[in-house]
């Protein structure tokens, strides 16, 4: 028995060694660990360390994408191929005004209530009072005189609608700059409008149009403004002219019509804060942008974004800034999330300016041209 134990001892001393050296071994056979890299700061003159002979890059080394920095660039949407698209957002947005009043002109007795309920969805619309009546008093002559049978009541809604929105106004933009300078354009408007989003994409429509655009980022109010204003330029190979948060936005404006000179550019887009908080404020500042750029180039353009959702008080708004600045050109933005397209008649009206662009989505070429027929026609398809 002791014999057998004796045995048994030996063999398990036996085996612990050979597991201990085998392990021994494994560790034996792995790399020695490098010992800890010492972390010491970069001091000045480090990379002077470097040998001479080390093998540089030359230009011929590197792989330049095939039509330099262009090859990422968004390509945006011609204006005609947003007309046909916009067209039918349009419709979306806008087509219980056209199709109520068309059924309300095409019943076949038109009462005294069948008058109030036309006038009432036409204000609702926000075409505004005064157009309004206009327009009922113009109807009602033409429906006891030609009738709305068949196709007539559609006919003469149109064309009445299309007076209304006045298609005989200049709506191109002044995009020749004087003497071979840059065309300037100044973009105003209340914060939240939409108007770093409508200098965006209308450096895009531009740029569709291969001209050659430089941004300036005005707006020194917001913060962010000028992150979003380049970014909108980067994805379309735009410069932007930006300087310090809460800079003087006059001289960025000049800055950037200074640039667009030195370039040759053909159009200075200008953002601005235009806040709203006093209108001798309103007018001290857009007053000196306007001076301040006018040292360099004239201001051909200057818009005045409208958001379209925000009815009678943007109407209010829009009056303070047409007071304080030559207003050019309206811009009406989120014309897709309202069903108050009748804004566009009390606005033009109301300032004397036509509307030239509208926003309808806030997609990047969600901007088109505006047109009063194809509006008209929008409303009644
Ligand atoms: N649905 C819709 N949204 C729009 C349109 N235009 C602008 N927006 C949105 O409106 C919001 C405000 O737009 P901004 O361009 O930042 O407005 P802003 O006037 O520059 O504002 P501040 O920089 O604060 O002065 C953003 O969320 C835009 O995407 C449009 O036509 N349709």
């Amino acid at each position: 028995m002791i014999a057998i134990i004796a045995v048994v001892a030996v063999l398990l001393v036996g085996g612990t060694a050979g597991l201990v050296v085998s392990s021994r071994r494994r560790k034996a056979e792995l790399p020695a660990a490098k010992p800890a890299p010492e972390l010491t700061e970069p001091k000045v003159g480090d990379d002077a360390e470097e040998p001479r002979d080390t093998p540089t890059w030359t230009l011929e080394d590197a792989e330049l994408p095939e039509s330099g920095a262009t090859a990422t660039l968004d390509k945006p949407e011609s204006a005609q191929g947003r007309l046909v698209r916009l067209r039918a957002r349009l419709a979306r947005s806008q087509g219980s005004l056209g199709k109520g009043l068309l059924a309300l002109l095409s019943r076949d007795t038109l009462d005294e209530e069948a008058w109030e309920d036309i006038e009432t969805t036409l204000i609702t619309a926000d075409v505004g009072v005064a157009p309004t009546q206009e327009l009922v008093e113009k109807l009602r002559t033409r429906v006891r005189v030609e009738g709305v049978s068949g196709d007539k009541a559609r006919t003469i809604l149109r064309e009445e609608l299309v007076a209304l929105v006045n298609p005989g106004l200049d709506r191109t933009l002044k995009l020749e700059g004087k003497e071979g300078q840059p065309a300037v354009v100044l973009v105003v408007g209340v914060n939240g409008t939409g108007k770093t989003t409508t200098v965006g994409k209308l450096a895009r429509v531009l740029v569709a149009e291969n001209k050659h655009v430089v941004l300036g980022a005005a707006d020194t109010f917001r913060a962010a403004a000028a992150d979003q204003l380049q970014t909108w330029g980067e994805r379309v190979g735009v410069r932007t002219v930006r300087g310090p948060e809460g800079g003087d936005p006059a001289s960025i404006a000049f800055d950037a019509v200074k640039q667009g000179i030195e370039e040759s550019a053909d159009v200075v887009l200008v953002d601005t804060a235009g806040r709203l908080h006093t209108k001798t404020g309103l007018m001290d500042e857009l007053g000196k942008v306007k001076r301040v750029i006018e040292k360099a180039a004239e201001v051909d353009e200057v818009l005045l974004v409208i958001d379209a959702t925000t009815g009678q008080n943007g109407l209010t708004q829009a009056r303070v800034f047409a007071e304080v600045i030559n207003v050019t050109g309206l811009v009406l933005t989120k014309l897709d999330g309202t069903a108050k397209g009748g804004i566009v008649i009390a606005v033009q009206r109301e300032l004397g300016v036509p509307v030239k662009l509208v926003g309808l989505g806030e997609g990047a070429d969600d901007l088109a041209p505006f047109d009063a027929e194809e509006f008209v026609d929008a409303l009644l398809d």
